[in-house]
């Protein structure tokens, strides 16, 4: 999905059916209403949007201000956006393609707010495409990328929708509008947990492909001299730019990894949620959170990296590159904005380290914080060790999260509100929730690396680049862990000269990492990362079809320069 995707530059209005709107029908849709609707949307017989943000909120979905008011005398919803601010704002293909929205609206019934729900509307008529009795629809207008996607805006003025177009699997209001609570009452939002966690697998696409394109690229590219009067080497012999682009090679196989961890514990959590048991709800979340988060974050970042890395010709739009970083930008604020998503992971990290504090042993992802001793026996540590680099960034994680409690614990003792501590702790709340997940991602990389059975050398190869992924990791942030001498000076050193030879272990296989991928030229569309690196001349023939170029003389020639210069000229 995440290539076809690509291949879309970014999306089309038909996206969002098939990535959050069928998924919403089938994890929140009764059997009935799933033999309903279900069907019709995997055969495309109707196309649907998620209209869940408004101009006025997003993040806050508590906040939301479209009504869904139940009228028991016709067994009926009112679906109604009283203010401005209520208006539906960005969902994908709201504005021109869909006929169908589940609409996320606070839901009332005999007079009390039971909070968003999801319900089932029709937007367009299925004859003629035109909007519903009491239904305005439009575009948002131009985007930093994916335009190809029609997010649009949404009013509803008293729009009326039988009973059974609430989304029912968990929260029910029954004929006489008696409200029915769900097992818990975040299950509302288990689409948005099950959309984040595909966030984590189109960041790594992301990344590959920028990585695809910059590594290829670099083989291809040949600047300045290494030794006066040898030929001019391929610029990836340079190991500043292995140093720029072999830690975003190893980031996109980490999360990769991730990714697929993300899913098979989506799988058995739901699974369980399914049998009754939401004990793991919590724990996904969190993780589903921080991950889409963290990755998304260092994916945007990483594809600027790649772009810088391939020079002048990486800014141009024949690299690909511009639009992967939008793409990525775009998954840094969708489906929860990225420093909200890691608090929600910093809330869940607080609540564990209060229960290990108590006694409670720690299991799943954050076992480690109970197992983690606070006072570190520093020592010489052997740096180029897989086991000695993960218990590093454990115990570089569970410190900042102790220290960010505690230090709100010591606010709260002053005297602050909860709410008031929180706030004044919250950046350190978040480096510290990143430190978690980064400390995730370097665990599941070394140990999924371990798992590789085919070949020896592969796992070599993909041994070599978690050791270069978390050494890289170490030295960037070396404070954190040199703060409580967990690590010292002399092991930043070490970690340092080893990172430089995993950078020189990783060049002979660099293309076959990137290659490994198997980015079709077709999804990559980059003239600089090409299978066949023939980059100059496609270069060539891509700036030939500049629409500038279909005359030899442009209008605005005869329009405006040519007076401009004529005029100039007269005054001389
Ligand atoms: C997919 C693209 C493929 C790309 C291909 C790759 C190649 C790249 C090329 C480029 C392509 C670019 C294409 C771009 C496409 C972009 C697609 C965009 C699609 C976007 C869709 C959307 O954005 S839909 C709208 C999403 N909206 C949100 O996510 C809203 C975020 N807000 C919230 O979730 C909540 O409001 C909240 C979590 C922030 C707060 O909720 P609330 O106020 O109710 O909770 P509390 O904070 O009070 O917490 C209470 C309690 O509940 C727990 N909790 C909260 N949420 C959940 C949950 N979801 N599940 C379980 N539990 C939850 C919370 O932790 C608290 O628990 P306590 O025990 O009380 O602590
Ligand atoms: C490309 C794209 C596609 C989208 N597609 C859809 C779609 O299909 N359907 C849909 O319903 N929506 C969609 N959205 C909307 C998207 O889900 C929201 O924009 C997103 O959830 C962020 O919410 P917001 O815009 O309200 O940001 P805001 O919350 O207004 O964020 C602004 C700033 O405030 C900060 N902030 C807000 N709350 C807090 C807090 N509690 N603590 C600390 N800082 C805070 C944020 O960190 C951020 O820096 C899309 C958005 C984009 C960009």
């Amino acid at each position: 999905m995440a290539a076809a995707l690509q291949t879309l530059g970014g999306g089309i209005g038909i996206t969002l059916h098939w990535i959050a709107f069928t998924p919403t029908i089938e994890q929140q849709a009764t059997e009935e209403q799933k033999k309903k609707w279900l069907k019709l949307a995997q055969d495309v017989a109707i196309v649907g949007a998620y209209a869940q943000t408004e101009m006025g909120h997003g993040t806050f979905v508590r906040g939301l201000e479209t009504t869904a008011t139940y009228d028991p005398s016709t067994q009926e919803f009112v679906i109604n956006s009283p203010t401005l601010t209520s208006t539906k704002w960005w969902p994908g293909g709201l504005g021109k393609t869909a006929n169908h929205a589940t609409v996320m609206a606070q839901l009332y019934t005999r007079g009390k707010c039971y909070g968003p729900h999801n319900f089932m509307v029709q937007i367009r008529s299925l004859e003629n495409h035109q909007p519903c009795p009491g239904v305005t629809l439009g575009d948002i207008g131009p985007k930093m990328e994916s335009n190809g996607n029609d997010n649009g805006f949404a009013r509803f003025d008293h729009v009326r929708i039988p009973r059974e177009n609430m989304l029912m699997k968990f929260a029910r209001v029954e004929a006489d509008g008696t409200y029915v609570q769900p097992p818990s009452s975040k299950l509302a939002y288990s689409n948005m947990v099950y959309l984040r966690g595909t966030f984590v697998m189109s960041a790594a696409q992301a990344l590959a492909s920028a990585t695809t394109i910059a590594v290829r690229y670099s083989c291809v590219r040949r600047q300045s001299e290494m030794k006066p009067g040898e030929p001019e080497p391929q610029i990836l012999e340079y190991q500043t730019q292995q140093y720029k682009l072999f830690p975003q090679l190893a980031a996109a196989y980490a999360f990769w990894f991730a990714s697929w961890f993300m899913t098979q514990q989506h799988g058995s959590i739901t699974g369980s949620m399914e049998k009754g048991d939401m004990s793991g709800l919590a724990e996904l979340h969190a993780l589903s959170a921080g991950l889409k988060s963290y990755t998304t974050a260092v994916t945007a970042r990483g594809i600027d990296v790649c772009r810088m890395a391939c020079g002048g010709h990486g800014y141009s739009h024949a690299s690909g590159l511009p639009a992967l970083f939008g793409g990525a930008a775009a998954l840094c604020t969708a489906e929860g904005e990225n420093t909200v998503m890691m608090l929600q992971t910093a809330r869940y990290l607080v609540k564990c380290f209060a229960q290990s504090q108590a006694g409670k042993r720690l299991t799943g992802t954050v076992a480690y914080l109970s197992a983690v001793q606070p006072s570190p026996v520093a020592g010489n540590r052997n740096m180029s060790d897989l086991g000695t680099l993960v218990a590093a960034f454990q115990h570089r994680a569970a410190r900042m999260v102790r220290h960010a409690a505690m230090q709100m614990q010591g606010e709260m003792q002053k005297g602050k509100a909860r709410e008031d501590a929180w706030n004044s702790c919250s950046v350190l709340l978040i480096k510290a929730a990143e430190a978690h997940v980064h400390s995730f991602v370097v665990r599941n990389f070394a140990e999924t690396v371990q798992t590789v059975e085919v070949d020896e050398s592969v796992r070599a190869v993909l041994t070599s680049l978690c050791q270069l992924y978390s050494l890289y990791g170490i030295t960037e942030h070396a404070g954190d862990f040199l703060k409580d001498g967990y690590l010292t000076g002399r092991d930043i050193d070490a970690a340092s000269s080893h990172l430089s030879a995993m950078l020189a272990r990783v060049r002979p296989d660099a293309v076959a990492l990137v290659d490994a991928f198997d980015l079709h030229d077709k999804i990559l569309r980059s003239v600089l990362g090409r299978y066949d690196g023939r980059v100059y001349e496609h270069l060539y023939e891509w700036a030939k079809k500049s629409p500038l170029n279909k005359s030899e003389v442009h209008e605005s020639y005869y329009k405006y320069l040519q007076p401009f210069l004529k005029s100039n000229r007269a005054k001389l």
